[in-house]
């Protein structure tokens, strides 16, 4: 490419990730909920940025996204638009935006496309899924597909749990993953299964697989940010496939004790943390406030 051009990495696209697996090239997907953190992910060259229904949990305080609605979906969508500039921007459909038809699907959708900026969205489920998938793509809407542990299934579930553990449930994955880029699907989202199950669906598609909680041998990793800066599990309680690269939760704590300390101290805010009149109009102010005290106890007086 010319001299003038690529600068900076080209813009990953739906096509461009299809052609990256064939290169071998191991990519990053990371969740973004707000603009200041998916700008800092696009910026350090994250490949895909998700906006996870996994919202509910680390922004709205939900023990699952169940709850997530898709007015909820679209806000965060369009606050991440803002800061993706080369990223691939997917949205997460939210439970129920789904279920209760295609056309109900496909406005739904259109929403998080049109009005959230996505450029993909993602649904969970496999085979259950195909006719739906095949109405989006027809749509020309981009669909990831996402197998293995699907939380919006956990009333179902009992549990967020490894997925695909037996033969026959591996075999009914593999099926799913072969039906879903057989209806068109760009990549495919595998949850919380045996690593060897990740890396037989990952030869057996040519698309992408996004793993989490699914071993080393799928071609593009995606974790919630929340996890990976220390803002959501607490150590004890954080499921094994999450790796905490930064105790943002200790940094922020060390900074609110700090700056509670110094308002009670009075040593927030300094001098040169506020701001002043000039020295005449301070005089002026003075002399102001003098007469307004002698009418005062003129006014008493009477
Ligand atoms: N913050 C956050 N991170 C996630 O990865 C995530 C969400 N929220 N919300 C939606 C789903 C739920 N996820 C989860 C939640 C819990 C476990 C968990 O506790 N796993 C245990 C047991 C696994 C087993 O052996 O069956 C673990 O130790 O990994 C796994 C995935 C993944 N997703
Ligand atoms: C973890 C990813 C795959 C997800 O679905 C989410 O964040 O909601
Ligand atoms: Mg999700």
């Amino acid at each position: 490419m010319a001299y003038f051009k690529q600068q900076r990495p080209e813009k990953v696209t739906v096509p461009s990730l299809r052609a990256s697996k064939e290169r071998g090239e191991k990519l990053v997907c990371l969740t973004a909920y707000d603009y200041p953190t998916a700008r800092i992910i696009d910026e350090a060259g994250v490949e895909i940025v998700l906006v996870g229904d996994s919202l509910g949990n680390v922004v709205l305080g939900y023990e699952n996204t169940i709850p997530v609605t898709l007015d909820e979906m679209v806000s965060a969508t369009r606050a991440v638009r803002r800061g993706v500039t080369r990223a691939l921007l997917v949205a997460d459909m939210p439970y129920g935006s789904y279920h209760t038809g295609a056309d109900d699907a496909v406005r739904a959708a259109l929403r998080l496309i049109k009005e959230g900026g996505a450029e993909a969205v993602k649904l969970e489920g496999g085979r259950k899924r195909l006719q739906l998938i095949e109405r989006l793509i027809a749509e020309e809407i981009p669909v990831m597909g996402h197998i293995g542990l699907t939380p919006q299934s956990v009333n179902q579930l009992g549990g967020f749990r490894l997925q695909g553990k037996t033969l026959e449930a591996a075999r009914a994955l593999i099926e799913d993953a072969r039906a879903l880029e057989a209806a068109g699907v760009f990549s495919i989202v595998l949850e919380l299964v045996p690593r060897e199950v990740a890396r037989i669906i990952t030869e057996a598609v040519k698309i992408p697989t996004i793993g989490i909680g699914a071993g080393p041998h799928c071609d593009i990793q995606v974790l919630v940010i929340h996890d990976l800066i220390g803002l959501s599990f607490t150590e004890n309680r954080k499921p094994r496939f999450v790796r905490q690269y930064a105790n943002m939760r200790q940094i922020m704590t060390e900074a609110i004790s700090r700056f509670a300390e110094d308002v009670r101290s009075g040593s927030y805010p300094a001098e040169d943390e506020s701001y002043a009149v000039s020295p005449e109009t301070a005089a002026e102010l003075e002399l102001l406030l003098n007469e307004e005290r002698i009418e005062d106890r003129e006014q008493r007086t009477i």
